[in-house]
């Protein structure tokens, strides 16, 4: 299979001997997007920040192929105070990539191509969220990872970032997110990975997951019930 692929195998981290995650094992593939979910604390935050490299594991290890590059989201975009055009300049510098034409199309990408001489940190939650993310597409990354982008958003902002994710996914590049949002999830997921306490309950296809989840677990978090 040709694409993005990250494998956790073993995977653990561990803060004051205490596991946040463990024996996490499992195969991310190319295609639509892989979303992770599960109550609050289950980890996933730190299982996507495992994933895109910012914490080292404290056992196993993650493994992929085929990813040139990788960019990642949080819910409240950093951003600079300066420009628009400026905060995806100064990535593409970090980057050592020289395309200043990188900059126009990618504000294209996320619809914002009138703010580009606007100050970033001015801007409205959702517009930052979309600069946050043509900063992201700008380096044309091969897999996306995304901590809750929309948490902090309106449905309207919201819909605007679902709807620049969804055409992002199609063109190829693979995205993993985490969502507290299972309506979210239902939209645009093409597989789910259900956490629960650091351990991986359930992954599956997001129509069999929602249809028919295998797990007690899954089943009762689709009800709502609380997994503590
Ligand atoms: N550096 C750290 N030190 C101590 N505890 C931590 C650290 N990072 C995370 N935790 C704890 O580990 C657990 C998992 O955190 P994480 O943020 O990954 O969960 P999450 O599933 O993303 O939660 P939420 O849905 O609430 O955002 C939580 O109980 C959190 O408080």
């Amino acid at each position: 299979m040709s694409g993005p692929m990250l494998r956790a195998e073993g995977l653990g981290y561990s803060v004051g001997g205490l596991p946040l995650l463990q024996g996490l094992d499992f195969t991310i593939g190319p295609g639509a997007p892989s979303f992770i979910i599960g109550p609050n604390g289950a980890g996933k935050s730190t299982l996507l920040r495992l994933l895109h490299r910012l914490l080292p594991p404290s056992t196993g290890q993650v493994l992929s192929a085929g990813i040139g590059r990788q960019a990642m989201l949080f819910q409240k975009p950093v951003l600079l105070r300066r420009s628009v055009a400026q905060n995806i300049a100064h990535a593409l510098s970090l980057a050592g990539i020289q395309e200043p034409g990188r900059i126009p199309a990618a504000l294209e990408e996320v619809g914002l191509p009138h703010l580009a001489h606007r100050p970033a940190r001015l801007l409205s939650g959702g517009e930052q969220q979309r600069v946050a993310l043509a900063r992201a597409l700008a380096l044309r990354p091969d897999i996306l990872f995304l901590d809750e982008p929309t948490a902090s958003l309106d449905p309207a902002a919201t819909r605007a970032v679902e709807a620049i994710l969804a055409r992002t996914a199609q063109r190829g590049v693979k995205i993993v997110m985490t969502t507290h949002d299972l309506h979210q999830a239902r939209r645009l997921a093409g597989e789910i990975l259900l956490l629960h306490q650091g351990r991986l309950v359930e992954q599956a296809a997001a129509g069999t997951f929602f249809s028919s989840p295998a797990s007690a677990e899954a089943q009762a978090f689709l009800r709502g019930d609380i997994l503590e």
